[in-house]
Parts: structure tokens; C-alpha cells; sequence
């Protein structure tokens, strides 16, 4: 079991309006969003691009229904763009994370990524970075961890499908490479069995320093369809790659096991992209609820 004191339960808006694919969900408005959530019993939510970009209107929303903002996606680019471009906009981020009462920022290296390419397929010839890129990575990285621990806020690294960080071995040279004190990891589930890796594995060995968790549920069938048709990404989500813990693949059990026993502090977050239309997002939000109370306590 999990405590209710330590961890709070969250869900992203992705499940409602898709930032990646805008027209899933268009017709869900921000509104709609935060008070299904709210319904289904979740505490915390992520951005969504259909949010308001004023930090009070957002707060006031929220709190009007028991939520907060509990991280928001940054796309970096320290590989590919000079340094600075990424810090200004990192910082500008971290303000307004910090005006709606947010702690965590979840970066993401976008250079060179395939994520977001429709005619690019997603499990074949990902970008692999040189050693002079893994040290500008790192090193950006660590610059930013710093800037964030500053303002009372921890920067968490979300590796990624199609990203510069997707293999086993990218996340284990990233952990041995970064500032530990300043650079954490958002543990993805959906993202690790997509690249073929075992979750437990990876969250045994990094849970000390995991300070966010995406829940994410993968269809395999989707997932070897994409393989066998060479699908992008995108094309693989609107067929339903990815759906609420405990009604796909993965196996739950062990990675709530090892939150427990690590004593986890911190977001646990419903992460489930799939096309609205044929996977309503209240119905499926209450499935995930129910679900991880009944294996957790939450
Ligand atoms: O955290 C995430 C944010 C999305 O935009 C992304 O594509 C999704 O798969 C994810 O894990
Ligand atoms: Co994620």
C-alpha cells in the first residue's frame, strides 16, 4: 500500500486534448477537463496546452476543485540550439510552475527526436548522440537542476520514445552522468516497455532518485502492429498504443511495490494518450482510479 501521506495521485490532460495531436479532443474544453479529473478523484493535474496561460486564472481553477499543477513537459534542446535559448525559456517556465504552486518541471531533450514525426517510423533509426553531445546534455542539464533547485523546485528528466535518452543504456549513462543532487528522473512505465526495457528493473535500480511517475499502460498488439507497419509515434497513439494503468500490458504490481518499500514521496500521475473519441476520458480516468486504489490504498 501506498500513503495517503506521502503520495498524491494526479492525472495529465493528454487522456482529454492531445498537445502532441491538437485536433484529439478539440472539442474538450479546459473546464471540462480539471472537473472530470476532479470527479474521478484525482488531486493534481499536468498542463495542457488548452489551459490558461495566467497563472491566477489557472490557480483559481484549480483550486475551486480541490487540484493543483503538479509538473508540466519542457522540451529542451541543448544539443542542438545554444545554451542560453534553453535557459530563458526554462526559467520563464519555472516562474510560472512556481506561481500556480507547482515543484517539478519534466524536461525532455527534443533535439533530433522522431516523436513527433508522422512519417518517421518510431521503433527504427532513432537519433544516437556523440560523446560531445552527451557532455553539452549533461552539462546543460546540471545548469538547469541548478537553476531550478534555487527557486525551491526539482528538475526530473523524462526519457522518451524517438528521444536522445530512449535505450537502457542512454538511461544508465544519463544516471551515471548527471548531478545527482540536482538532476532526477520522471520514471515513465508506458515509455520503458514501449522501448522494450522491463520497468521494475529500471525503478529498482533508480527509485532514490525518481522524483515523479507517469503511469502509463501499453497495448502490446498495438505495439507489434507498429513494428510490422512501421508507424510514427502519433499514428501508433491514435491506434491505441497507450491506455490507463490496468488495462494494457504492464505489469503494476512490483512497480507500486518498489514506491512502497523506497518510500516514495511525491506525484504518481495518470498518463494515458489514446484518441477520445473511441476511449472516452471520464470513463477511463474512473477506471485508472479505481484501479490503483484497489492495488495501492491511494
Ligand atoms: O510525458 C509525456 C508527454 C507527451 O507529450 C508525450 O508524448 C507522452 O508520450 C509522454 O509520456
Ligand atoms: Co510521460
Amino acid at each position: 500500500m501506498l500513503d495517503k501521506n506521502k503520495v498524491s495521485l494526479g492525472i495529465a490532460p493528454i487522456g482529454w486534448t492531445n498537445d502532441d495531436m491538437p485536433d484529439l479532443g478539440k472539442e474538450n474544453t479546459f473546464e471540462q477537463t480539471i472537473s472530470e479529473m476532479a470527479l474521478a478523484g484525482f488531486k493534481g493535474s499536468e498542463v495542457g496546452s488548452h489551459y490558461p496561460a495566467d497563472p491566477k486564472v489557472l490557480k483559481k481553477a484549480l483550486d475551486l476543485r480541490g487540484m493543483t499543477i503538479c509538473n508540466q513537459w519542457f522540451s529542451s534542446f541543448l544539443i542542438s540550439r545554444p545554451y542560453e535559448e534553453t535557459e530563458a525559456a526554462f526559467i520563464k517556465q519555472c516562474q510560472f510552475l512556481t506561481q500556480v504552486g507547482a515543484k517539478c518541471i519534466g524536461v525532455s531533450e527534443q533535439s533530433y527526436s522522431i516523436q513527433g514525426m508522422l512519417d518517421h517510423p518510431i521503433q527504427e533509426g532513432k537519433y544516437v548522440m556523440n560523446d560531445e553531445e552527451w557532455e553539452k546534455l549533461v552539462t546543460g542539464l546540471n545548469k538547469l537542476g541548478r537553476i531550478a533547485k534555487d527557486q525551491g523546485m526539482v528538475l526530473t528528466f523524462h526519457h522518451h520514445m524517438g528521444t536522445v535518452v530512449q535505450t537502457e543504456e542512454e538511461i544508465d549513462r544519463f544516471m551515471e552522468s548527471v548531478n545527482p543532487e540536482l538532476v532526477f528522473l520522471l520514471f515513465d512505465s508506458g515509455h520503458l516497455s514501449f522501448a522494450g526495457i522491463d520497468p521494475e528493473k529500471i525503478l529498482k535500480k533508480y527509485v532514490d532518485r525518481v522524483r515523479h511517475v507517469h503511469l502509463k499502460d501499453l497495448r502490446k498488439e498495438v505495439v507489434k502492429q507498429s513494428r510490422d507497419g512501421k508507424w510514427s509515434f502519433l499514428k501508433g497513439v491514435r491506434a491505441g498504443t497507450f491506455t490507463v494503468p490496468g488495462d494494457g500490458d504492464v505489469d503494476f504490481a512490483p512497480i507500486f511495490r518498489i514506491l512502497e518499500e523506497a518510500d516514495y514521496q511525491g506525484w504518481v500521475v495518470v498518463e494515458a494518450e489514446q484518441d477520445p473519441a473511441k476511449a472516452n476520458p471520464f470513463e477511463y480516468a474512473l477506471k485508472a482510479r479505481k484501479y490503483i486504489a484497489e492495488k495501492t490504498g491511494l
